[in-house]
């Protein structure tokens, strides 16, 4: 990252679809993504592994990224904003035909930007499930995803992030007109026939 201005011209001229998906910690984003993928061929960018991976990269504010993320808390705006428009534009250099952002926007300032900088996202995918649930999913994924949030004290953190920051997200796409809430309480499969109707209907509009 650099404080270099980032060129979109090539971004919003692809006038690719782009579909937010929102939902709480362990709501099976990144499950239902990779299924969305595997059917409709579009790139999935998850803001949590562009975050991970820049701090792999052992760049200068990876130690503070760390600390945000272990304390459940959102990381600056312009950061995530950056790294999501740096990925864009590789994948539409390979020929990208569209965006899952998985994880974005965890607050409505950042949707906003990201739709005045970019383009307007077609729908925002929000899976809706409840905190037991979210709870126990993030536990049994605890034992082998080496996550460093994937602990109890985290989990509280990031639940209470989610209900004071991005359940407005929620609201405020829904105010649009531009949500798909989805109950995702089920199993993958019925859970992804509901995203199979709503992104057929969504890519036709
Ligand atoms: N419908 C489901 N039923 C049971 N387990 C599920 C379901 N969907 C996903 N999981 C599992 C897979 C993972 O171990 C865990 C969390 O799913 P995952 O797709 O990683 O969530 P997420 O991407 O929303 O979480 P995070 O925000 O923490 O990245 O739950
Ligand atoms: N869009 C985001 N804004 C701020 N912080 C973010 C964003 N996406 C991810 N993060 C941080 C905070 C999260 O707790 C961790 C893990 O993200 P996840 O999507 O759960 O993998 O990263
Ligand atoms: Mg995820």
């Amino acid at each position: 990252m650099s404080d270099k201005k980032i060129d979109l011209t090539p971004l919003k001229k692809a006038g690719v679809p782009i579909f937010f998906i929102v939902g709480g910690p362990g709501s099976g984003k990144g499950t239902q993504c990779e299924k969305i993928v595997a059917k409709y061929g579009l790139s999935h960018l998850s803001s949590g592994d562009l975050l991970r991976a820049e701090v792999k990269s052992g760049s200068s504010r990876g130690a503070e990224l760390t600390k945000i993320m272990e304390a459940g808390q959102l990381v600056p705006l312009t950061v995530v904003l950056d790294l999501i428009k740096e990925a864009m534009l590789k994948e539409v250099a390979k020929g990208s035909k569209g965006f899952l952002i998985d994880g974005y926007p965890r607050e409505v300032a950042q949707g906003d930007q990201f739709e005045a900088e970019i383009m307007p996202a077609k729908l925002a995918v929000y899976f809706e499930v409840s905190e037991d649930t979210l709870v126990k999913r993030l536990l049994k994924r605890a034992e082998t995803s080496g996550r460093a949030d994937d602990n109890m004290d985290t989990i509280k953190k990031r639940l209470k992030t989610f209900n004071e920051a991005t359940a407005p997200v929620v609201a405020h796409y829904e105010k649009k007109g531009k949500l798909a809430r989805i109950k995702a309480e089920g199993t993958v499969d019925e859970i992804f026939a509901e995203v199979v109707k709503h992104l057929d209907k969504a890519i036709k509009a």
